[in-house]
């Protein structure tokens, strides 16, 4: 008689089977949640199909999931894509929390996105800038298509940096993995209704995934063969990240059997949350920088002055662009390529914030209303990239704030801000160093868009199209 209902929190009314679906359309999910999140609070419920969804939209209730309750936090949900295409999660940025996720993130932290192993990939970034630089060169003063050149820079230093120096499958690979993405929101029709399986089949969905799964699986079994067939160095020296798997699973002495699939799933990681989230990060860095031009001015004035005789922009040069870092930072607050962070799963029924989230749950950050709140940030609407000049705490990239979390949060922060930076920096250095920058047919700054295509990562939804001038070293 008495069988209490969960005190669950408060949220938008829901329709049978559909539940809150309806409140998400017409805009973005993260723009619509903080609308919704105006209305009911900074900890809403919402039903998606089957699935119970909890949204967060304060700094301390971040501060709560990712300190306090971390652990019951720390699981990701089942998505098909995992199954079909991440070889039954056998990697870790989609698996649940356990024996898998521990030591396969262990191996990520120590092994494969180390600072050591980030440095030593130091070369590919500098290649890829040059490269860069010659491209847009040879546009001679017409427009570029930084969109296309920043993503490429990207897919080309993950590929390389994991396959080594002469991959023939980068191509295949890179187009089979951007196939991949679509199917990765975590919105889709198949993961908001599981029990309905048909869905998967009717939809097409299924088919698609088994397919591309094939052509990935083909390419990395080749990859695999070539190294094993050319030997391990095993001296650690100009390692790719192949290598490093396979020799990590040939030393065995983990807590768990590294299997190929295992080395194959940490591969596809690696690409997906490592490429377009950082040229999309470049890409809104110079939208803002053409829309502010004193910003603009005051970044190639630092980075000018910094290289003065020289003729190309050297690694070991970012540590004398304050500036230039604090462009990137403010960026990362301003257009966070995953506003929502990725989605978690609730372990246990935790109370929170005076109401439960039953065990279960997957729950979003909304990392993205948080850091454009006139609570916590001074003209949020601004891009000033001198306010991180005062906020030392937030020095770190985000683990130390739980205002400024465009990287995450606890056991699941991302693994690869040291390897982001380190692209992320060099290369908006070379463009700033090289090149002056407008748009083309001589519009005016604030004639630029900052339109949002919503995919699983925040890209601009037009192309980025500009004309750069060569400066004379
Ligand atoms: C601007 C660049 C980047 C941004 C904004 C970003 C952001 C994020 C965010 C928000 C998460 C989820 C964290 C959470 O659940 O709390 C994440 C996870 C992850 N990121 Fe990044 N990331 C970036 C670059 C990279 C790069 C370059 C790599 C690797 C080469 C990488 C690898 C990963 C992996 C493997 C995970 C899953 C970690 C886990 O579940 O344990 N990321 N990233």
């Amino acid at each position: 008689k008495h069988s209490a209902k969960p005190n669950l929190p408060p949220g938008p009314w829901k329709l049978p089977i559909l539940g809150s679906i309806h409140h998400l359309l017409g805009e973005h999910p993260h723009r619509r949640l903080r609308t919704i999140a105006k209305t009911h609070g900074p900890l809403l419920h919402l039903k998606l199909g089957e699935v119970d969804l909890v949204v967060i939209t304060s700094p301390d209730l971040v501060r709560e999931v990712f300190k306090t309750h971390d652990l019951k936090f720390a699981s990701r949900p089942e998505l098909l894509v995992g199954k079909l295409i991440f070889y039954n999660e056998s990697d870790f940025a989609l698996a649940p929390y356990g024996k898998v996720w521990i030591q396969l993130r262990k191996i990520c932290n120590m092994e494969l996105l180390s600072v050591r192993r980030v440095k030593s990939f130091g070369f590919i970034r500098e290649d890829e800038g040059n490269r860069l630089m010659e491209r847009i060169r040879a546009a001679a003063g017409s427009p570029v298509n930084l969109t296309e050149m920043l993503l490429s820079a990207a897919n080309a230093t993950v590929a390389r940096a994991a396959f080594g120096k002469h991959c023939a499958h980068e191509q295949s690979f890179v187009l089979a993995m951007k196939k991949t993405s679509k199917y990765l929101s975590g919105f889709s029709v198949v993961d908001l209704f599981p029990s309905l399986t048909f869905l998967g089949e009717i939809s097409g969905v299924r088919r698609g995934m088994q397919r591309v799964h094939k052509d990935i699986d083909e390419i990395l079994n080749e990859i695999i063969e070539e190294h094993e067939a050319k030997g391990l160095k095993g001296d650690g020296e100009g390692e790719d990240l192949v290598e490093v798997l396979l020799k990590v699973q040939k030393q065995g002495g983990l807590n768990l059997l590294l299997t190929h699939n295992n080395v194959k799933a940490v591969i596809l990681d690696l690409f997906l949350a490592g490429t377009d989230t950082s040229s999309a990060t470049l890409e809104w860095a110079m939208t803002e920088l053409v829309r502010n031009p004193n910003v603009m001015q005051k970044a190639q004035a630092e980075v000018r002055k910094a290289l003065k005789g020289k003729t190309k922009v050297e690694e070991k040069d970012i540590s004398k662009l304050p500036y230039l870092k604090n462009v990137i930072k403010e960026t990362l607050r301003f257009h966070p390529t995953t506003p929502l962070l990725a989605p978690r799963l609730c372990r246990e029924t935790v109370e929170l914030g005076g109401y439960t989230v039953p065990a279960g749950s997957r729950f979003v950050v909304n990392a993205w209303a948080i850091m454009r709140d006139a609570r916590w940030w001074e003209d949020p609407e601004k891009f000033m990239p001198e306010r991180f000049e005062k906020l030392e705490a937030l020095d770190s990239g985000g683990a130390a704030s739980s205002e400024y979390i465009p990287f995450g949060g606890g056991r699941r922060i991302c693994p690869g801000m040291a390897f982001a930076f380190a692209s992320m920096e060099y290369w908006l250095a070379v463009l700033l160093f090289h090149f002056d920058w407008e748009l083309p047919e001589r519009r005016r700054p604030e004639e630029l868009d900052v339109e949002e295509a919503f995919g699983l990562t925040l890209t601009r939804k037009n192309d980025l199209r500009l004309v750069a001038t060569s400066v004379a070293a």
